[in-house]
């Protein structure tokens, strides 16, 4: 599949890589989130408390990772939208658990645990269209993530993308929170230069 070229925007980037998504059959999205369930439960070993998300659309992953997560032991966080403020983030106690949000997202209903929860995490997974070899991510462009995560150090941060989304190059900018690896299907833990 034919990529955009280097220097077009981020906006090319996004409606190019979601039409990508949108075709990608359901049988393998399915099998594509059982592998990325696998190599999620193997990373728990060395994450006692992990941020992730509820996939929505095409997103990949499933509730199935968040429940390997929870069956590891580890607990999980997942962020609550609050307006253009950085995230809020609940613990997820399965699926019963989630009240729907806004664009479409289920969120944890309990506690909020407030926005400094990410830096005390030990791992986040994290949404995303695509990574670039150096950690430079592209998301939907409300800015959520840049925004939870800045000044955050010390936590792993791992893009979850489909093998075709992790790429050599993405337009970035000064305020893209570098990811320091990718969790694709077929790569498991990818970890990126941060270069
Ligand atoms: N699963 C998931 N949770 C997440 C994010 C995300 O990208 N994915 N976020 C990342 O920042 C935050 C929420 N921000 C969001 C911002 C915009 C849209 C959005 O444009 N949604 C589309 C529908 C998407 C679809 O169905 O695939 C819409 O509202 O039209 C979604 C979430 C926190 N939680
Ligand atoms: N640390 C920050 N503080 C304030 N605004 C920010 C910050 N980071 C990003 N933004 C703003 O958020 C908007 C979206 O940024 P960008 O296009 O990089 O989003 P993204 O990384 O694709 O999305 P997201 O982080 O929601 O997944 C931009 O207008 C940007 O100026």
């Amino acid at each position: 599949m034919t990529l955009p070229e280097f220097g077009s925007g981020k906006q090319e980037w996004r409606k190019h890589l979601v039409s990508r998504r949108k075709a990608v059959p359901a049988e393998v999205r399915e099998a594509e989130a059982q592998a990325l369930a696998r190599s999620a439960a193997a990373l728990a070993w060395r994450a006692a408390t992990v941020c992730a998300y509820v996939p929505i659309g095409s997103e990949p992953g499933s509730l199935a990772l968040l429940d390997e997560l929870r069956s590891a032991g580890r607990r999980v966080l997942l962020p609550v939208v609050t307006g253009a403020a950085p995230l809020d983030w609940g613990v997820y106690f399965g699926e019963d658990s989630l009240v729907p949000g806004p664009h479409g997202l289920r969120e944890p209903s309990g506690l909020r645990l407030g926005p400094n929860a990410v830096a005390n995490a030990d791992a986040a997974l994290v949404p995303a269209l695509a990574v670039d070899q150096r950690g430079v991510r592209l998301g939907r462009g409300a800015g959520h993530y840049d925004r939870s995560l800045a000044g955050v150090s010390g936590v792993p941060l791992i893009a979850v993308v489909r093998d075709e989304e992790l790429v050599d190059l993405l337009p970035g900018e000064p305020h893209d929170v570098r990811m320091t690896a990718a969790l694709t299907p077929g790569g498991g833990l990818v970890t990126l230069s941060g270069m």
